[in-house]
């Protein structure tokens, strides 16, 4: 067996790509940007044929100054964002930019669907509602408005299956990805024909599903000239980057949880049997046999993308001279503030908000300010706010039956100490972080080696390569101020819903 497992991960900021040893150490890894566009309010697109471009010049560029021979590649695993609605013609062209999992667009469509469909029988039978988030209502959104592009969809694909594609020629589906489109059958793991005709979505368009560790082909003559990979490297069929993440955690266990700090933020609860709840969000594991019960907020790791974006030139200055990133000057910065940011509260609704509210029009928010506040004080709420948002998913979860005890983090927010303490204090859950940047690509080359062989099963792919490198236990002593922000947080919304709808009306 060849030595390395090439993970590749289709993030919403950035993709990212590592080669592991069967010991899951990182041999290689590089990373690569790519834009989101916000055309207009409540759309967000990306183009997955520049994800393509950046993923082979990315790939490209690592090989050529690594000590990794693609030859050595075992095979090759691929995790990707959630909920996109990629639609590309007979030869695999793609039609149109795809909406991410934070475009709104399709609001007045799932009203609608919901009423003539029924939302208690889409729940019944995806194990989610009906929202403008998921891939369900995009296709139609095709169907309403791009009527060009719809009558040429030959498939619709989800981010791993593009790039699979692009990989190896074949259109697939993979089974954790399902839960985008409610004609998934969430109990059985296949399409109801009958709900795609409910909801107006063709069957054929829809690919043949697949497990997540299934080899779905291997790397073409093509791909590997555009992506400097080896023609005939075997490719696995991947999945959703929050479970590939979860897989990269070591979360295989019912009750263990991961939590996610990427652009979005949240948890993920591995489940062994269907419990729904149309509050969260529910999708297979790429484990076979589990699920995932999860929450998520747009905001998460992307809130501080935004603000360092927007608010950090002096930081990035200054990092040049220090070789510090401006992403740790914040952290100082926010460090510097007391707990509860003295009163400045967040909510972390960015592009609207998914879990537990699921309000299209719902807005981002500092309240509290006065002439006492810094740039600090920002920072630190922001991470506040993102946590509280967490707390608001666990109890949530909660009440839906299941309980967590412990968290275990990816993502990039996990890098920062202060970040994790801080959702450590705010949920009152211990965290345990394995790695931070690299979960998602271990979980997404993990299935590559479970799909060729290198492991036995996903208990010894876990045994071999997961280790935990911090642990943060909660601090009690900052309780009643973490407490009376939260019922803020939570005020805070409640008090400005109608508001923030009645601006934003979809
Ligand atoms: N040192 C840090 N402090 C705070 N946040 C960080 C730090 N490093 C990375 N992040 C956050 O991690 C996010 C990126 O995480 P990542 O898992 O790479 O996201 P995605 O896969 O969604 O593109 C960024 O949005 C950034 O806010
Ligand atoms: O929707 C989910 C999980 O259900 C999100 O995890 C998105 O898939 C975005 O992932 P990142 O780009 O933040 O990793």
């Amino acid at each position: 067996m060849k030595p390395y497992l090439l993970g590749i991960d289709i993030g919403t900021s950035a993709c990212k790509i590592a080669v592991f040893n069967r010991e899951g150490t990182v041999i290689d890894s590089a990373a690569g940007e790519y834009e989101v566009y916000y055309p207009q309010p409540g759309w967000a697109e990306q183009d997955p044929e520049e994800w393509w471009r950046v993923i082979c010049s990315t790939m490209k560029e690592m090989f050529a100054k690594s000590i990794v021979n693609p030859e050595d590649i075992a095979g090759i695993g691929i995790d990707g964002q959630s909920w996109s609605a990629i639609a590309v013609d007979k030869k695999g062209k793609v039609l149109t930019n795809t909406p991410i999992w934070m475009d709104t667009r399709a609001f007045s469509i799932c009203r609608d669907l919901n009423e003539t469909v029924g939302a208690e029988r889409i729940f019944q039978l995806s194990g989610n509602s009906l929202q403008p988030s998921y891939t369900t209502a995009k296709i139609l959104w095709y169907k309403e408005h791009m009527p060009e592009v719809f009558e040429n969809i030959d498939k619709i694909l989800q981010s791993n299956s593009y790039i699979g594609f692009k990989l190896t020629g074949h259109m697939t589906q993979d089974i954790s990805q399902g839960y985008g489109l409610h004609c998934f059958d969430m109990h059985t793991g296949t399409w109801n024909k009958e709900m795609c005709e409910a909801l107006g979505i063709p069957s054929h368009i829809l690919p043949d599903i697949y497990s997540c560790h299934d080899v779905i082909g291997t790397v073409t003559e093509e791909a590997a000239k555009e992506s400097g990979l080896l023609a005939g490297i075997p490719v696995v069929a991947g999945g959703l980057d929050a479970a590939c993440g979860t897989l990269g955690a070591g979360v295989i266990h019912t009750g263990e949880t991961q939590e996610q700090g990427g652009q979005a933020g949240g948890m993920s609860i591995c489940i062994d049997s269907y419990k729904a709840d149309e509050r969260l969000i529910l999708s297979y594991h790429v484990v076979p046999g589990k699920w995932l019960l999860q929450g998520g907020t747009t905001g998460g790791g992307g809130v501080m993308r935004w603000l360092e974006k927007e608010f950090a030139d002096y930081e990035r200055e200054e990092g040049r001279k220090t070789g510090k990133s401006s992403l740790d000057l914040f952290n100082h910065l926010a460090q510097a503030v007391n707990p509860g940011s003295d009163g400045l509260v967040f909510l972390p609704y960015m592009a609207g908000e998914r879990s537990p509210i699921w309000d299209p029009n719902a807005k981002g928010v500092f309240y509290g300010l006065d002439f006492g506040k810094t740039k600090g004080h920002f920072i630190r709420a922001a991470m506040e706010g993102v946590a509280m948002s967490l707390k608001h998913n666990l109890d949530v979860a909660k009440e839906a039956g299941a309980e967590v005890d412990v968290l275990r983090a990816m993502g990039g927010s996990a890098n920062s100490l202060l970040w994790t303490q801080i959702k450590s204090d705010i949920t009152g859950k211990p965290i345990v972080v394995p790695s931070s940047d690299t979960a998602t690509t271990l979980g997404a080359a993990m299935l590559a080696g479970v799909g060729v062989g290198m492991y036995l099963d996903f208990e010894e792919a876990v045994k071999m390569t997961v280790e935990n490198k911090r642990y943060h236990v909660p601090n009690q002593a900052d309780r009643e101020v973490y407490d009376r922000n939260y019922k803020m947080y939570r005020s805070l919304y409640e008090n400005l819903k109608d508001m923030m709808s009645e601006e934003g009306e979809q």
